[in-house]
């Protein structure tokens, strides 16, 4: 029989990092093994509703250093905007004491980690293992961060000539410079110096880019699947949305979430708004509120309220993603292809509309609408800007229902969707994994 192990994770400070660890965690655990969640205080509230076997998933709070240029009581990537990553991040360095402490105290078998790059080596000192777990898409990771590369040059042997950065995609390299240095020290080290590297996706969709990440590291490379979450029975969709949702005819709203992270300047705000508007549809979009303000509606654009109260609300605060991506009334998912959010809108039978900002979202894009062509991607001018006038197009091409290429995303969805479905195909790679750690942890260094 299988032995059971105790493991350590130990996430960067990102809810979209945190909650991902904790779905596998989560699968850990129901396979009766033990995991010791390493969080900053006032995170794990905000996770333990994630957590389905509190006996077996224990948090270990961290208190997070206070460095200069990071405000006051920062603790995660949602506290802060992108442009202080980088004080987050040298925080996020500083636990490496507490975190050395935790491994002293409560003796891990082995740990799951991402940014943090100091941990292979402290792995290796206290004699457990390391295990380096990319939570965003291995297209991404196989781009942006195979050893020697540089953001925006394609490194050599890449396994795609489509899933690539165009000309227009400058705004998102430009974000990404911010931190990239940093960010890139971190992960290829911790990708070259961990005992292995695991990979949140399956081959079905990232087969190639997963070869290549291995071939590039010199590793095998772990797969774990999508560890897509077990539907949250607990507590069903608010009232206030299925009320709203069920206004209106099957397969006719269009939902528009941006992740954790995406905050708008009010221009581009309002642009969404407008262009949503003119689809004419019912929809809902639920986006944080945009830059310098505290709500949504202090940014709406004139009048826009009164214009379309009978079939639009714009949300500012957290709502329940995957449950309304189930109701029957939603028909299109206009989202910004964050690795959490694009596999819960393929598992969905909504129309996928792609607005990404990021780099590794970007080429996730690409991935899903030139090499599946399961979605549509809304256009940017050189600038980075969208207009309501692209937005309302990509909305209108997949949800008329005579458009060609409204007919083909449609089509191809569904036809990846039943490869995804499969009976046994996701919790077969579960299974592997799990298997694979248990051999990793009886090999003797
Ligand atoms: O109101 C909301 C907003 C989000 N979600 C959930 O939050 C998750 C969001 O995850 P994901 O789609 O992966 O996106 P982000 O959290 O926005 O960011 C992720 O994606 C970024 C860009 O791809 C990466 O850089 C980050 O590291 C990674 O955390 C999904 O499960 C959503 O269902 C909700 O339930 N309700």
């Amino acid at each position: 029989m299988e032995s059971k192990f105790h493991a350590f994770m130990f996430p960067w400070f990102a809810f979209g990092h945190m909650i991902p660890f904790l779905h596998l965690a989560n699968k850990l655990a129901e396979k009766g093994h033990r995991v010791t969640f390493l969080v900053p205080k006032k995170a794990q509230k905000q996770l333990e509703p994630h957590n389905l076997f509190p006996e077996s998933i224990v948090f270990h709070p961290l208190t997070v250093p206070h460095v200069n240029g990071l405000p006051v009581g920062a603790e995660t990537t949602s506290d802060v905007p992108i442009s202080m990553d980088n004080f987050l991040s040298e925080a996020f360095d500083l636990t490496h004491d507490q975190v050395e402490a935790a491994v002293r105290a409560l003796k891990p078998d082995l740990i799951f980690f991402d940014f943090a790059h100091w941990i292979a080596k402290l792995a290796k000192e206290h004699m457990f293992k390391s295990v380096s777990y990319m939570i965003v898409s291995a297209t991404a990771v196989s781009q942006l961060h195979p050893p020697g590369s540089s953001l925006g040059v394609l490194p050599p042997g890449y396994p795609s000539s489509k899933v690539v950065f165009r000309e227009n995609d400058a705004h998102a390299v430009l974000t990404d410079s911010i931190y990239y240095e940093r960010l890139y020290h971190q992960l290829t080290t911790s990708l070259k110096s961990c005992d292995a590297i695991a990979l949140k996706t399956c081959k079905e969709m990232e087969g190639k880019f997963c070869d290549y990440i291995s071939r590039q590291y010199n590793k095998k490379v772990l797969l774990t699947g999508p560890m897509l979450p077990e539907p949250d029975t607990s507590k069903p969709l608010e009232e206030r949305w299925s009320h709203f949702l069920s206004k209106f005819p099957p397969g006719s709203v269009v939902f528009c979430a941006l992740g954790s992270q995406i905050v708008l300047e009010k221009d581009q705000f309002q642009e969404l708004c407008l262009g949503m508007e003119m689809t004419g549809l019912p929809f809902l979009l639920a986006v944080k509120s945009p830059r310098g303000l505290s709500t949504v509606q202090e940014a709406l654009p004139e009048g826009f309220e009164e214009r379309v109260k009978d079939r639009g609300v714009v949300w500012g605060e957290w709502v329940q993603q995957p449950l309304i991506l189930s109701h029957p009334s939603v028909g299109c998912f206009v989202n910004h292809c964050g690795p959490g959010t694009l596999w819960e809108g393929l598992m969905s039978d909504c129309q996928i509309v792609l607005l990404p900002f990021l780099s590794d979202q970007v080429l996730f894009t690409r991935l899903m609408t030139e090499e599946f062509q399961v979605s549509v991607e809304v256009s940017r001018e050189k600038t980075g800007w969208f207009s309501k006038e692209s937005l309302r197009d990509a909305i209108k091409s997949v949800m008329d229902k005579d458009n060609d290429l409204g007919k083909l995303v449609r089509s191809n969805h569904t036809k990846l969707k039943e490869v995804l479905g499969s009976p046994g195909l996701f919790d077969g790679y579960v299974d592997n994994f799990v298997e694979v750690l248990a051999d990793l942890i009886n090999v003797k260094t």
